[in-house]
């Protein structure tokens, strides 16, 4: 049964976790509550172990627990603060409470020396911490961006480490000091409100939410963790905080941020590709939207790999959303991050925010309606009146540039970006929409206008279609090969993009890594299981373009095949077009043959696929080899009968319907000759990118046994036949895409040719899934046992 996010969260922080909202409210309040003395008990000795349902059980006293236990994610295996209250770890900061723990580490309210109130969040597990570009993320200011003030390095002792830039060793700790917000965060009040929250609100949280985030992209920042938890309340103005850390964690460490199951149902499909591009904010603002209307996200399951599954392949169900949020969802969670919003401006345009109404949000209002001034510039306060340092001290040249710097790993990304006229044209149907939604005209006259609309386009067609039909035979090949050469540019990391659901692979690891248990891996069907999920969620246009990559090298194959065996079969006797004629049709046919399986092999590749619907395409396939052998040969004037028909007493084949007097094969017995044989080999597994080894000489050899075997029922001439068997097997194996196990890493590979995971190898507790047909793992048990 699929238990609610609410449910879920709750499992997570469990029935210690008092309601949060507890421990929100004014600061000062909070400071009262917990007074000193409680706070300033030891926190050290206290012990926690798992209880019975997944949490954890602590020696700490309750009334101390309902105000200070930190809970809100599945990474809370720690379940109290180092620094309990009046402490210093950071100098000029006492510490005043613990306010909750995250993937990073903990988070204290504090006060500076001079009085100010500040959140510290403290990085732990001695995580590399890079400086580049940090200070960008300092600098930014925006109403909707909870204020990062500063990032600190402390040694051992607590003392300020001059030189922050680098890395941390053991014994130094990072602090990240920002903005206290004392208000709710957006999970807190969803969880309070299960069937989502009353339009305004929607309207409110959600117009503050993308005011921040479209700031960060105007940046050239990507938040990378978009989701509830990390949106505030702050005495009614929304923030979005987090943001930048992601960035600046190197990525080797980030096992912890991912350990949150709330983080997986705000994460793009492109994510498992390596690809951190503005639009997985856009996906995840999406799929907020979705839960801010609903209380419910669009994709949840049992998993985290249920979920991702679903987020790589599944068609989100948006019935129940009314219009304009259900397009708007729509497009967010395209899985094509290029058919996405552009950015968050277009988003929210497609729901005709009204921006006088979104009084919260701004700074988008500025973004939005005053284009062209500078972003952040809050609407309704004229440029000059900004006070000092409330514009960003950058244009959007500069953001382009920072794009270029701050957003290196999405290189799989950019190059593939939309090609440009693609996008001003899709752009401009956008514009075009929203100008026509917004349209304040009488129904009667909008039709009237839409049918003059129409009669002016049919008026026009004679030089209208003319005009467009030569753009489309530029631009459509055109786009073809550039969509082919950007996708053979990345041919060489294709492996390594397809670690779609090695995501999951990569938290589990990362979580057991982190608790010192030796790290699993997958047996052989759970990598297929993950990858091929991969193969479904890849876009046609790559797929078309990989074809074609493979068409290519199938030519070269069957060019450099046909070379080897005409100087083999014709380095002794005449060199003329009557002996070399018979190699091109064997050549011929090979090509076709192979082109046309390595077609099917692409449209099959999604899925494990029924054998039986298989064979029977694959007989037609066959059928039309035999048929165009028949052809050629005729053509080529090449006799069947000529002393290529071994073991067979011409007298006994059946002539009236396959072969004719002669003992020469008609049209009919080529065609049954190849259908039979094309149907008896699996050669979907033979072009299977899944499949064990690029080429396998064990299927070269199967194949020409099979042609043999064929060969006895209905002859035809050898070796011809089994050099268009052997050939096509080795032609389409070179070809085919093929992902290497070894390369993705996640596959055990050697020292168990069964694929099982070796008793012993996974300590106990963690459950292992070793079923036939494998399930994922559930994060919550995974958790549950290796903590
Ligand atoms: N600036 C802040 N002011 C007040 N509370 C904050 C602030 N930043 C974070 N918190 C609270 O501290 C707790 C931990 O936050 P943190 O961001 O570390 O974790 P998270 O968002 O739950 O997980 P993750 O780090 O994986 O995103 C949360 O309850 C969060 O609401």
């Amino acid at each position: 049964m699929k238990m609610p996010l609410k449910s879920k969260f709750a499992a997570f922080t469990k029935d210690t976790a008092p309601k949060k909202r507890q421990l929100w409210g004014p600061p000062n309040m909070l400071v009262d509550k917990l007074n000193d003395s409680e706070l300033e008990q030891p926190y050290s000795g206290q012990s926690s172990r798992p209880d019975d349902h997944g949490g954890f059980q602590t020696d700490l006293p309750d009334d101390l627990l309902s105000e200070t236990q930190a809970f809100p994610t599945a990474a809370s295996h720690v379940n109290h603060f180092t620094y309990p209250s009046g402490s210093k770890p950071l100098p000029r900061y006492t510490i005043r409470r613990g306010i909750g723990m995250g993937g990073f580490g903990e988070v204290y309210f504090a006060v500076s020396d001079a009085g100010k109130e500040v959140a510290l969040k403290r990085i732990q597990r001695n995580l590399d911490v890079e400086l580049r570009g940090v200070s960008h993320c300092l600098n930014l200011k925006h109403p909707n961006l909870v204020s990062l003030h500063d990032i600190c390095q402390t040694d051992a002792d607590g003392n300020d480490i001059e030189n922050v830039v680098g890395t941390s060793d053991g014994a130094s700790q990072w602090w990240v000091v920002m903005e206290y917000i004392a208000g709710p965060n957006l999970r807190e009040v969803l969880d309070d409100s299960p069937n989502g929250l009353p339009e305004t609100e929607v309207r409110r949280w959600f117009s503050g939410m993308a005011a921040g985030i479209g700031h960060l992209h105007d940046a050239g920042l990507v938040h990378r963790d978009v989701k509830p938890g990390n949106v505030f309340d702050d005495l009614g103005i929304v923030k979005v905080g987090d943001y930048g850390l992601s960035k600046f964690i190197s990525s080797s460490h980030r096992g912890g941020h991912t350990e949150s199951v709330g983080t997986f149902h705000y994460m793009a499909p492109e994510i498992g590709q390596g690809q951190y591009g503005r639009e997985i904010d856009i996906y995840a603002l999406g799929i907020v939207l979705h839960e801010l209307l609903t209380g419910r996200v669009p994709f949840d399951g049992e998993s985290c790999h249920e979920i991702i599954v679903k987020h790589l392949t599944a068609v989100p169900d948006l019935s129940g959303v009314a219009s304009p949020y259900r397009e708007t969802i729509a497009k967010c969670l395209e899985k094509d991050p290029q058919r996405r919003f552009a950015n968050v401006g277009e988003l929210m345009r497609s729901l005709n925010f009204d921006p006088t109404a979104e009084t919260e949000s701004r700074a988008f209002v500025a973004k939005v309606s005053q284009a062209g001034s500078p972003a952040g510039i809050p609407a309704g306060i004229p440029a000059g009146e900004v006070p000092a340092g409330e514009v960003p001290a950058m244009d959007h040249g500069d953001s382009e540039v920072l794009n270029a710097t701050l957003v290196p790993e999405n290189s799989l990304n950019e190059s593939v970006a939309e090609e440009p006229l693609a996008r001003a044209i899709r752009n401009s149907i956008g514009d075009l929409g929203s100008w026509w939604r917004t349209l304040d005209r009488s129904p009667g006259l909008k039709a009237l206008l839409f049918t003059a609309a129409i009669l002016i386009l049919i008026v026009n067609t004679s030089w209208l279609f003319p005009l467009l039909t030569l753009v489309g035979f530029v631009y459509v090949p055109y786009y073809i090969v550039r969509q082919m050469v950007l996708h053979v540019s990345q041919q060489p990391s294709y492996a390594q993009a397809q670690r779609i659901a090695g995501t999951q692979t990569s938290m589990q690891h990362g979580a057991a890594a982190q608790h010192g248990f030796p790290v699993q891996k997958l047996n052989r069907k759970q990598w297929q299981h993950n990858m091929r999920s991969g193969l479904r969620a890849k876009h046609s246009v790559h797929r078309l373009a990989e074809l074609n990559t493979s068409w290519v090298a199938a030519t070269f194959s069957v060019v450099v095949l046909g070379l080897i065996a005409g100087v083999v079969g014709l380095r002794s006797g005449p060199l003329d077009a009557l002996a070399i004629a018979p190699y091109g049709l064997v050549a011929a046919m090979v090509l076709f043959a192979s082109v046309s399986l390595l077609g099917l092999g692409k449209l099959w590749e999604r899925e494990e696929g029924e054998g039986l619907t298989r064979r029977l395409v694959l007989a037609g396939v066959g059928a039309g080899v035999g048929a165009i052998t028949f052809a050629m040969s005729d053509f080529l004037m090449l006799p069947l009968s000529e002393g290529m028909i071994r073991d067979v007493d011409v007298s006994t084949l059946p002539q009236t319907l396959y072969y004719d007097s002669t003992g020469a094969p008609t049209v009919t017995a080529l065609m049954a000759h190849f259908a039979l044989l094309f149907a008896s080999l699996r050669w979907w597994k033979t072009v299977d990118p899944l499949r064990r080894t690029r080429l396998s000489l064990w299927s070269v050899a199967v194949a020409v046994v099979a042609e043999w075997a064929v060969h006895q029922l209905l002859p035809i001439p050898q070796p011809a036949g089994m050099m268009i068997a052997g050939g096509t097997a080795i032609v389409v194996q070179m070809s085919a895409l093929w992902i290497s196990p070894s390369r993705t890493n996640d596959i055990q590979t050697s020292g168990n040719p069964a694929g099982e995971i070796p008793a012993g190898a996974i300590p106990a507790g963690i459950p292992v899934n070793t079923s036939k047909n494998p399930q994922p793992m559930d994060p919550q048990s995974f958790q549950r046992g290796a903590v």
